[in-house]
């Protein structure tokens, strides 16, 4: 498996290929549902499916900066003010109170049960059945034979996510049950249902002031909220996919009277292009994590090492005094190469390591590194870093691959994101000619 190999497998394709939506029934039911709730669909926004991304929004003209997007009305919004019903069926008695994450998913696993009943269902019709590819969905065997550096953070991924689905369950009131279908709150609400709910609201809420919703809420919701009501799910904005690109500014403003939640475009778009929004200044780690993809090649991936994975790949030792050093002035931590090159502290690390008789390497590191801080033999050690790294990262996408047949979507996106990463160190292996 050789480096060509792997770019050629990395390749992009064309991502502005797209196939309309705007006579899919489900769309055209949203967009008639949000008319009649006064959105006014200025801009003409459409849904298209995307080859890249899946669906999306684009538009049939060009967008200039500081044109407005979208404006949503609040009332279409789901919202603390939104969760009246939810307060029938949660109690609290042993105290612990809810979040709004908590709150916003129990309230779509029941409008979702009420189905043609609920006044939301035509939002709900909008949301994916299929959840997306969040590592922490993988089955308990597949997280195992995740790289480490990515299992920790699953791992408290999938601890937020039980700590709510416990809290929420034992929330819910023994003696609610649903008035279409006299169903019990426990038959209700599953595990299943909850999950589904939790992503829904995970990747696609948007932050809201939550000061303006507390004027705006009539719900009493102190004794019961733990959290600022600061989340809310927005119909149709929620349809917009992310690159690091974009730039929006998003308030909660009033116009004409009316509270809206406008987006407004700081970066222009070409017309029949996806327009993207930016969910954060987020990694490819960050981006899997919490939304189940990443973009290669975005510009904000690094390789890392610990401090004694360094000392493990350069094969060098540090004296105690090296050690103190890098340890009391943290130069220990964020040791990485990115598109920008080594990190101020994977330079110093390596001086030190370098240099064990210097007696001041506090001037050296932080003032200029001088001129006997040879730069061959920090490429040197460079070369050792990254061909340390390629040979682990092939070392656990080997073991992912020797994986049995029964391998989960969510499986393979992390394989596909593997893959990526050698690509990467490849990269950087060309780029600093080593
Ligand atoms: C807020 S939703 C965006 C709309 C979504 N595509 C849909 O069909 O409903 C966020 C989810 O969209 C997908 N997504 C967003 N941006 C993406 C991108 N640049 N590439 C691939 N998938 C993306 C991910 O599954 C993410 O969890």
């Amino acid at each position: 498996m050789g480096r060509t190999w792997r770019r050629r497998r990395s390749r992009k394709k064309n991502s502005s290929i797209s196939t309309a939506l705007n006579h899919d029934s489900m769309i055209v039911n949203l967009t008639r549902w949000m008319t009649r709730h006064n959105w006014n669909n200025e801009t003409k926004l459409k849904l298209s499916h995307f080859k890249n991304t899946g669906r999306g929004v684009t538009c049939d003209r060009s967008l200039m900066i500081e044109d407005t997007l979208i404006e949503v009305p609040y009332a279409l919004m789901i919202t603390l003010d939104s969760l009246e019903g939810v307060g029938e069926v949660v109690v609290t008695p042993n105290g612990e109170k809810l979040t709004i994450h908590d709150l916003l998913s129990l309230f779509l696993v029941i409008e979702r049960h009420k189905g043609e009943s609920s006044n939301w269902k035509y939002y709900l019709d909008s949301l994916p059945d299929c959840l997306p590819h969040l590592p922490w969905l993988a089955t308990s065997s597949e997280i195992d034979l995740f790289p480490n550096t990515l299992r920790e953070t699953i791992l408290n991924r999938r601890e937020n996510f039980e700590l709510s689905w416990k809290r929420s369950k034992e929330s819910i009131n023994p003696r609610w049950k649903c008035e279409c279908c006299q169903t019990v709150g426990h038959r209700v609400i599953t595990l299943n249902s909850f999950i589904w709910a939790y992503v829904m609201v995970n990747t696609r809420a948007v932050y809201v002031d939550p000061n303006v919703v507390r004027e705006l809420s009539s719900s009493k919701w102190g004794n019961i909220l733990s959290d600022e009501p600061s989340m809310a799910l927005c119909p149709f904005l929620d349809m917009f996919n992310h690159s690091n690109n974009a730039r929006t500014s998003a308030t909660l403003v009033k116009s004409d009277g009316k509270w809206v939640y406008k987006l407004i475009t700081l970066s222009p778009s070409k017309r029949h292009e996806e327009i993207f929004i930016s969910y954060g200044t987020h990694d490819n780690i960050k981006l899997l994590c919490e939304y189940g993809f990443f973009i290669p090649h975005q510009g904000l991936d690094c390789i890392s090492w610990t401090l004694s994975d360094t000392l493990e790949a350069t094969k060098m030792k540090l004296n105690e005094r090296q050690y103190k050093f890098l340890k009391t002035r943290k130069l220990d931590d964020s040791l990485y190469i990115d598109c920008n090159g080594l990190s101020f502290n994977l330079k110093a690390a390596l001086f030190v390591i370098l240099n064990p008789f210097i007696s001041d390497w506090c001037s050296c590191v932080f003032g200029n590194f001088p001129s006997g801080c040879s730069s061959q033999e920090m490429q040197e050690l460079c070369r050792k870093l990254l061909a340390w790294k390629a040979n682990k990262l092939l070392g656990e996408l080997q073991r992912m691959e020797n994986y049995g047949s029964q391998r989960s979507e969510t499986f393979r996106n992390l394989l596909n994101y593997q893959n990526y990463l050698l690509v990467l160190v490849d990269k950087m292996c060309d780029k600093y000619n080593v």
